[in-house]
């Protein structure tokens, strides 16, 4: 399989370590648009193709996926052409900044029949994990969830580009709530296994600079009988990452590399071996890999990536929609456009 890299930042550059520890894979291009990264590029690849543009990538050919590592900003409208050209896409988060480009992609990808997929690699984290052991067998019903994503600033990106990208609406869509927020919402979305009925969601933004992306956002998706709670901060003084969730019969809570659990097998206190310490996290792509190749050998499952990525996009546009009118709850926007179900309004 041949795979191109589009964006050489520090999710590409974490990619393309990514893709040498997976067999059967080879990094045949990177684009690139600037010189300094460029230069990056070829030293770690050199036998590879490293170009300016993506253009230049599809007319040459020879590429069966693209792995678009782009500011938010550009990865529609590099998917969008990938996916046109015949290529599959896995793209990083949020694949898209508004729910209506979301749709449109995977209305894009479907046409087409090319796979698009999101890098959703919390995914396959090892908090991810165990959260999933804790509520498949373990803690009873699941009656509440709790993220903390506490950080004293937002990531930096690579010099050579603009390393406060990830404060300007223009390149990031939003401010925390788009960039850790992605995470925490389709984590959600695969423990609870449906979607919020509602959203309530208040932001927080530097006094005085209404038009500031955010950086703070507390979110409440209420599924009706259990509720995911979700907290963010790019000013926080600190970093730390809580998880937890909680049962009929027990609870998980994970303190970056500390568990605690108490269960069927009573209480537990255990270490979690590589949380989240650093922006690539190599040692999940791996498994993310592996389903994203499952996942393409089966285009019965396509559809799963895709109401993911439409799901997640549903949830925070209503998130921000709930913001703006002073943190009121207000219904899941947009429809369910999965191919086979459809909306019955009520009688
Ligand atoms: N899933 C995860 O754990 C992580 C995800 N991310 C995600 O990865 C994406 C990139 O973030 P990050 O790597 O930190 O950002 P960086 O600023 O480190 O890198 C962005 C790179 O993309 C390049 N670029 C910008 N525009 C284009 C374009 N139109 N075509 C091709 N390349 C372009 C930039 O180069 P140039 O100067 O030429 O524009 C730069 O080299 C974001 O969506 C972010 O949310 C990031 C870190 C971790
Ligand atoms: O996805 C990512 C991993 O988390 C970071 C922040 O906590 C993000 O900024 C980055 O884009």
């Amino acid at each position: 399989m041949k795979v191109a890299i589009v964006g050489f930042g520090t999710a590409g550059g974490g990619r393309l370590s990514g893709y040498r520890s997976v067999p059967g894979v080879e990094v045949a291009a990177i684009v690139e648009p600037a010189a300094e990264r460029r230069r990056a590029a070829a030293e770690q690849l050199p036998h590879g193709r490293v170009m300016a543009s993506l253009d230049e990538l599809l007319a040459e050919g020879g590429v069966d996926v693209v792995d678009v590592c782009t500011p938010p900003a550009y990865h529609v409208p590099v998917a969008h052409r990938a996916l046109t050209a015949g290529c599959h896409v896995i793209c990083e988060k949020p694949v898209a900044v508004s729910l209506a480009d979301a749709q449109e992609l995977i209305a894009t990808a479907r046409s087409h029949e090319r796979l698009l997929y999101p890098s959703h690699n919390y995914g396959t984290s090892p908090m991810m994990r165990l959260l999933r052991q804790a509520v498949d067998a373990g803690i009873g019903r699941l009656e509440s969830a709790r993220f903390q994503i506490l950080r004293d600033r937002h990531a930096r990106g690579v010099h050579g580009f603009r390393p406060d990208w990830r404060r300007s609406r223009e390149l990031a869509g939003g401010g925390i709530l788009l960039d850790h927020g992605t995470h925490c919402v389709y984590m959600a979305l695969r423990l609870f296994g449906e979607l919020p009925a509602k959203i309530s969601c208040t932001v927080g933004r530097p006094v005085g600079s209404p038009d500031a992306v955010d950086e703070e956002a507390a979110v409440r998706m209420d599924f009706g009988s259990a509720v995911c709670d979700i907290e963010l901060s790019w000013r926080a003084g600190l970093r730390a990452n809580h998880y937890s969730v909680t049962g009929t019969e027990g609870f998980l809570r994970i303190d970056d590399d500390r568990v605690t659990a108490e269960g069927p097998d009573g209480p537990q206190v255990l270490d979690l071996a590589s949380p989240s310490r650093d922006q690539t996290h190599l040692d999940w792509f791996p498994p993310m890999f592996a389903d994203f190749r499952q996942t393409l050998a089966d285009p019965g499952r396509w559809h799963v990536p895709a109401d993911e990525i439409a799901g997640t996009a549903r949830v925070i546009e209503t998130a921000y929609r709930s913001a703006a009118v002073g943190g009121a709850p207000l219904a899941l926007v947009g429809d369910d456009t999965r191919p086979g179900v459809h909306t019955v309004s009520p009688v």
